[in-house]
């Protein structure tokens, strides 16, 4: 089933200089890019966007991390777009993750893990909607 997922290259991505290696496994593997844009997140929108985390041990680092520099965000569209990215991606934990994936090839820790994708069909539409107005999204 062709489906849309929301995929964010963080700050460190970013940094250092991987943005053309990642997006060319998403074409390589036949997906289209059908939106992105540069984006630096402020802190009130990495607190809505990270809410679930709010309390964890984590959750400041995490912050301040995703509110240190420019990001990318995508709109990545193929079969089953959601559930492929996410294998493509690995494991949160980049130590964990298996080498072939993006974490396990480009990242070591957290929160510094390089890259986020929707991890569910609902995910996804939330996401996509935060970040892109309906006429930044192109279908051909
Ligand atoms: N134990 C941790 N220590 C530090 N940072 C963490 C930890 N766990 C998660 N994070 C950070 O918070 C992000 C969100 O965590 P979540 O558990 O939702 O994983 P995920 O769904 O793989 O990540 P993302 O939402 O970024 O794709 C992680 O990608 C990572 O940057």
């Amino acid at each position: 089933m062709k489906e849309r997922t929301f995929v964010a290259l963080k700050p460190d991505a970013v940094k250092r200089k991987l943005i053309g290696k990642i997006i060319e496994r998403f074409e390589n593997k036949g997906f289209e890019i059908v939106a992105m844009k540069m984006i630096k997140l402020d802190r009130e929108m990495a607190e809505k966007y990270y809410e679930e985390h709010k309390g964890k041990e984590f959750y400041e680092r995490l912050i301040n991390f995703m509110t240190s520099g420019r990001m990318i965000v995508m709109v990545v569209e193929g079969e089953n777009a959601i559930s492929v990215v996410r294998k493509m991606i690995g494991k949160t934990n980049p130590a964990e993750a298996e080498p072939g994936t993006i974490r396990g090839d480009f990242a070591l820790t957290t929160p510094d893990n390089i890259i986020h994708a929707s991890d569910s069909k609902e995910s996804a539409e939330r996401e996509i909607k935060l970040f892109f107005k309906e006429d930044e999204i192109f279908d051909k």
